[in-house]
């Protein structure tokens, strides 16, 4: 992924931060996953070497999106967190193909591979158009968030089969958190909604638990769940969740929407 850091030219005029990953390639093949390994698990926590915009303003998308006209459009508004190898993005691509979305992914080489087979993609669709609203970006979804989204930016978030971090001392590690959800709420959009799914029972308690407990989400019901179209997308859409298909794990799944602070103006 080329990278270009926020700064001064030699004129003194500010260009903005670019994040290249979609844009250019003569390559048309698939990426394949056996030479994008990388460990399982990454510490959240830890200090990486991430580029990352000061202000959202100053994040350049032209990179992520080039065929887009960026100025006539509404920005990304859906954000796959985790998203692993972006099957979620793909899935979605043509269900929405005005929409921009992205994931943002934590480990290089799984970022790397979402974003050669995104571009792959978009060269064997060329006449199609097809797979231009979609990008990846590596990036710490626990730490970066609002430099990368404005306030009410978002209209979905997707948590699907996140890391669930089993030993206690590690559940600081999780995605989902009181002080998280309140950087979520902060990006997305009233209405907007937030999806989480995972094969883990005690996981799906935790994160249910604490969207339940947050003042600003509040859960669908059966029939508002029923009637979104991305919903049967969560089970099978993610190679996650493809795995636990195989494995004939069970699969829970739970849909909040982001709500208005009652006492706070929005
Ligand atoms: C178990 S995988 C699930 C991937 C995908 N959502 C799926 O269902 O196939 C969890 C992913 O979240 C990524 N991840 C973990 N913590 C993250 C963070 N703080 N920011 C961005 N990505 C993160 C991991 O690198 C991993 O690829």
């Amino acid at each position: 992924m080329d990278t270009e850091e926020h700064g001064s030219d030699s004129d003194g005029s500010e260009h903005k931060l670019s994040l290249t990953s979609t844009a250019t390639t003569d390559s048309v093949a698939l990426p394949q996953k056996r030479f994008y390994r990388q460990r399982a698990h990454s510490n959240p926590i830890a200090d990486h070497c991430f580029e990352y915009p000061s202000d959202p303003l100053s994040m350049d998308w032209s990179a992520h999106y080039p065929t887009v006209d960026l100025g006539d459009s509404r920005g990304v508004e859906f954000a796959d967190i985790g998203c692993g190898y972006g099957g979620l993005l793909i899935q979605l691509s043509p269900m929405f193909p005005k929409t921009l979305m992205l994931g943002i992914e934590i480990r290089v080489k799984v970022c790397d591979f979402v974003c050669d087979r995104i571009r792959a993609l978009r060269q064997q669709n060329g006449g199609a158009n097809a797979y231009q609203n979609i990008s990846c970006l590596r990036s710490n979804a626990m730490k970066y968030m609002p430099n990368l989204f404005s306030k009410g930016q978002l209209t979905k978030m997707f948590f699907l089969f996140p890391d669930p971090h089993f030993k206690r001392q590690k559940h600081k590690w999780r995605i989902i958190s009181q002080q998280l959800l309140s950087e979520y709420a902060y990006c997305m959009a009233i209405d907007g909604r937030v999806y989480i799914a995972t094969d883990v029972q005690q996981l799906y308690d935790w994160m249910t638990d604490h969207l339940t407990r947050h003042p600003l989400f509040e859960c669908l019901d059966e029939s508002e769940r029923d009637s979104d179209p991305i919903v049967p997308k969560l089970f099978d859409a993610t190679e996650e969740g493809q795995k636990v298909t195989r494995n004939g794990g069970q699969k829970f799944v739970a849909v909040y929407r982001r709500v208005a602070d009652s006492f706070v103006n929005q």
